[in-house]
This record gives structure tokens, sequence and C-alpha cells, in this order.
């Protein structure tokens, strides 16, 4: 059976429900929060992300939450609330379904960065290069 995007976002957005800056800012404050920005690389270094953030880009979102991998990174745990973020919503709303689908239980999708930096949410800046 083949899908295509269109099929793909909507179970995405059926998996991991969509939060507005204002619900993320409440998660983080009750802790056990991760926030992970999946953007490339160059769009992170150009805008900053959300204070507190950690980077995965899309590409290595798998094998960063995957304590299998030589690529893990520690601070993704099952039970964290995790909240992904991209430029549009596109691609958080697809790596947070794959988390979902890795076990993550408590994912959500803050949309889209511009939406944070414009509610005059707290922003890291500038961003060190990584992948
Ligand atoms: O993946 S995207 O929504 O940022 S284009």
């Amino acid at each position: 059976m083949t899908t295509n995007v269109k099929q793909m976002m909507e179970a995405a957005n059926a998996a991991v429900p969509r939060i507005t800056p204002a619900q993320a800012k409440e998660m983080i404050a009750k802790g056990s929060t991760l926030v992970v920005d999946v953007r490339d690389a160059p769009e992170v270094e150009k805008s900053g992300k959300v204070a507190g953030a950690i980077h995965v880009s899309r590409g290595m979102l798998e094998f960063r939450a995957d304590p299998e991998t030589p690529y893990h990174d520690k601070n993704f745990a099952k039970d964290k609330t995790v909240i992904l973020y991209c430029a549009s919503g596109g691609r958080s709303a697809l790596g947070g379904k794959v988390l979902k689908d890795m076990g993550y239980p408590n994912v959500y999708n803050l949309g889209a960065f511009k939406d944070w930096a414009e509610s005059g949410e707290a922003i890291d800046k500038p961003i060190e290069p990584d992948m």
C-alpha cells in the first residue's frame, strides 16, 4: 500500500495534537518537557530557536530519539513531554508521528517557529551550527 504527503499529514495531525505558543509555554513551565526544533541548520542559524529547545534536524530525529542507536541524544526520554516545531508545522507533525510510533506517549506539535517568535516568547540566538 502506498501513501502520499496529504495522507501522511492527516495521519500525523490526528496522532499529534497541535498546541499554541501559550499552551507550549505552560507545558514548559511544568518541567520535564523537551522542545525540539526539527528545521535544518541554516534555518535555525538564521532565526534562533525557542529558548531551551534542542536542535535535531528532521533527518536525524529517529536516530537521536532511539537509545539503541549510536546517535542517541540523552535529552530524549519517553517520560518527558516532547514538543516539536518547524517552519510551518509540517515536519514537526510528521516527526511527532514518528516519535509516537516509537513509543513516545506525550508528543505535541507547536507548529511554526514564527508564531512563537511573534508571540514575544523567549528565543535563543544565535544558534551553534550543528546537525
Ligand atoms: O515542514 S514545514 O512545515 O516547516 S515546510
